[in-house]
């Protein structure tokens, strides 16, 4: 029987479980592998920290938010780590190798790793939707549907008062929550790290939204770069692998805004909510497709692979392929959505 370590690295996202699930089940009835967890990422393979992943581990989980197994940011290649920790641990539990869900950090250590002889397959995670090898990520449509929601109550508010309302999402590298959150509430402006926007722009946006009697409505990713600014907002620090933290945008944005258009403005940033919580019936179905794909490719002997939306079809491309293009958002999206802006 075929074992095989299935670990969740990177920030936590809706439909984890439900991958989790989709690999366990679809191993035990289809492909007769066997599997454990390491838990909190690549924590649990450094320190050896496994837990079993029975069939009854799995059951009902497709529907819960978070990952079972714990996620962490931790560095599969630091100093404690490489190719020598992470095979020494698959040996100690006799893996033929490792299934790691993770966004564009998490696949590229998985890469190295590969490179480097480790049997590993990917699975494409993360809110942002920013991996240029599938098509979506799961939960990014749990992430664009609550923060579709909080903005619908920011603008029932904002109606109350007659206030110019700024809802600032997450992205690190591309705008797609805000773009897509932004057009389902109706956003009179989305700002995208995609796409530079001088503040007068922005501010004339607000001002023709409020002279048509409309509590205007800015949407923000977390990233979007103001005009004259060479990088994102990031007071906050760095993360525990050494990015700046971002965050706070909208509150800038909030000052200036109301300062140039004289319009009551308040700002609002969503931050984790968008992270937590089930995920849609779109993302529990693409992740457990996924989950499936990845023991199929496993049971298959498709290491250095990582599976893959394409269209509505499930398939795998190589992790090179896969960790080497950031999906951004394209201009033709931006020109589109800026047509209803104002
Ligand atoms: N370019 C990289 N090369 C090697 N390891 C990386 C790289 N980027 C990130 N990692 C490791 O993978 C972890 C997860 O990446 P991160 O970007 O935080 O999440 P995600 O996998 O969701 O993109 C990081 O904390 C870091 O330890
Ligand atoms: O968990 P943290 O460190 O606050 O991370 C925040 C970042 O994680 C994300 O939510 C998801 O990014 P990843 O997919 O790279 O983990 C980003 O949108 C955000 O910038
Ligand atoms: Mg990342």
């Amino acid at each position: 029987m075929k074992r095989v370590g299935i670990l969740t690295s990177g920030g936590d996202c809706p439909g984890l479980n439900a991958v989790i699930r989709g690999a366990v089940l679809s191993g035990e009835q289809t492909h007769g592998c066997e599997f454990i967890g390491f838990r909190d990422g690549w924590r649990g393979v450094l320190e050896d920290d496994t837990l079993p992943l029975p069939r009854s581990a799995v059951r009902g989980i497709s529907r819960l938010g978070g990952t079972i197994l714990g996620t962490s940011r931790t560095n599969p290649l630091s100093e404690t780590g490489g190719h020598a920790v992470v095979s020494a641990a698959m040996g100690r539990h006799r893996l033929a190798g490792l299934i790691a869900i993770g966004g564009e950090g998490t696949l590229t250590a998985a890469r190295i790793l590969s490179d480097s002889g480790i049997n590993v397959i990917g699975v494409p995670k993360t809110i942002d939707n920013d991996l240029g090898a599938t098509d979506y990520t799961f939960g990014f449509d749990t992430a664009v549907q609550t923060a579709t929601e909080a903005i619908d109550r920011l603008r029932t508010t904002g109606e109350s008062h007659h206030r110019c309302m700024i809802a600032e999402v997450m992205g690190r590298n591309a705008g797609w929550i805000a773009l897509h959150a932004g057009m389902a509430a109706g956003a009179h402006a989305i700002l995208i790290p995609e796409h530079r926007v001088p503040l007068n722009q922005i501010a004339a946006w607000v001002s023709s939204a409020h002279d048509r009697g409309r509590a205007p409505l800015v949407v923000v990713a977390e990233a979007f770069v103001p005009a004259g600014q060479k990088a994102p907002y990031s007071p906050r620090g760095l993360d525990t692998f050494g990015r700046p933290r971002l965050g706070g945008i909208a509150m800038l944005l909030e000052q200036q805004l109301q300062e140039m258009t004289g319009i009551e403005t308040r700002a609002t940033v969503l931050g984790h909510i968008q992270r937590g919580g089930e995920p849609t019936a779109f993302d529990r179905v693409l992740a457990t497709r996924l989950g499936m794909a990845a023991t199929r490719a496993a049971a298959a002997g498709g290491w250095g692979t990582m599976v893959s939306l394409r269209g509505t079809r499930i398939s795998t491309v190589d992790l090179g392929v896969a960790v080497g293009t950031v999906k951004v958002v394209p201009e033709s999206r931006y020109r589109e959505a800026r047509e209803l802006f104002g």
